[in-house]
């Protein structure tokens, strides 16, 4: 299970809550969304889950392990974090970045290299582990950043609006990795967007969150047939979070 209990938090400086007192819960080794408009509060939720920011108050857990002092570590090992923003350096090339990140979960040697060489196979960039990654294409580099979140089999991969940016070719691809990862690993998803139907079609469980409240929570197909008005998740969305743009 990963869920989420009375979540609230209020950046220092701020006016508003980012997080309203926020609940959901997914079951274990399902591909969830946590869907929402801009500032809905999608990422400081992941980010509480990560134990990368604090919330003021409420519960995070990952697995039945709450995200506290006590078990940062634990769930830091059994998590693979994919951000928004591309973490690699720029002037190092592909096998560099995952060689670091691989060393920084305690993986060396044959047995790094061999992962990052089938890694850089299986996302089509075999023939580019000794560019620099300042040359890559953006689907290329968000591809790269998802690899460094593999390399210490998470039983977890949290992603951060992972096809933000890229190509048609490149999406495909993550997502129909994303796919397999899941059926074939039995790894557990958790991924954020605001592209509803792609995550209409990738997702088995969404919560939707708008203003860092839950708005509604459970399978696609099943929320679509409960708006007998609505012909796609988009519309479920529109008709729950109106048409009001966000700042
Ligand atoms: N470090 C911060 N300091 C102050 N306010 C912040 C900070 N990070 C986020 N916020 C605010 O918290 C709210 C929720 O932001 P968050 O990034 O979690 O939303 P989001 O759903 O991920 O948005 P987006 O889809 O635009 O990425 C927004 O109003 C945002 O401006």
């Amino acid at each position: 299970m990963i869920t989420v209990k009375n979540l609230h938090k209020t950046y220092p400086g701020a006016l508003e809550p980012s997080l309203s007192g926020l609940s959901f819960s997914f079951p274990k080794g399902r591909i969830a969304g946590l869907l929402g408009p801009n500032g809905a509060g999608k990422t400081t939720t992941i980010s509480i889950l990560c134990g990368l920011v604090r919330a003021d108050s409420g519960d995070a857990q990952i697995f039945d392990l709450h995200q506290d002092a006590h078990h940062r570590e634990a769930i830091k090992k059994m998590i693979g974090i994919v951000p928004q923003q591309i973490a690699l350096f720029p002037q190092l090339s592909a096998l560099e970045n995952l060689t670091y990140f691989g060393n920084l979960y305690g993986l060396k040697g044959k047995p790094l290299r061999t992962k990052i060489e089938d890694y850089l196979q299986r996302f089509g960039l075999e023939k580019n582990g000794k560019k620099e990654v300042y040359k890559f294409s953006g689907g290329m580099k968000r591809r790269t950043n998802i690899i460094a979140a593999l390399l210490h089999d998470p039983q977890l991969l949290i992603l951060d609006e992972p096809t933000a940016g890229v190509d048609v070719q490149s999406r495909n691809m993550i997502l129909q990795f994303l796919r397999e990862y899941n059926q074939q690993q039995g790894v557990s998803i958790l991924y954020t967007s605001h592209l509803l139907e792609e995550a209409q079609s990738l997702c088995e469980e969404v919560a939707i969150i708008d203003q860092g409240r839950l708005v509604m929570q459970g399978q696609p197909l099943q929320l679509i047939q409960q708006h007998p008005e609505c012909r796609n998740l988009e519309e479920v969305f529109l008709h729950h979070t109106g048409l009001a743009v966000r700042d």
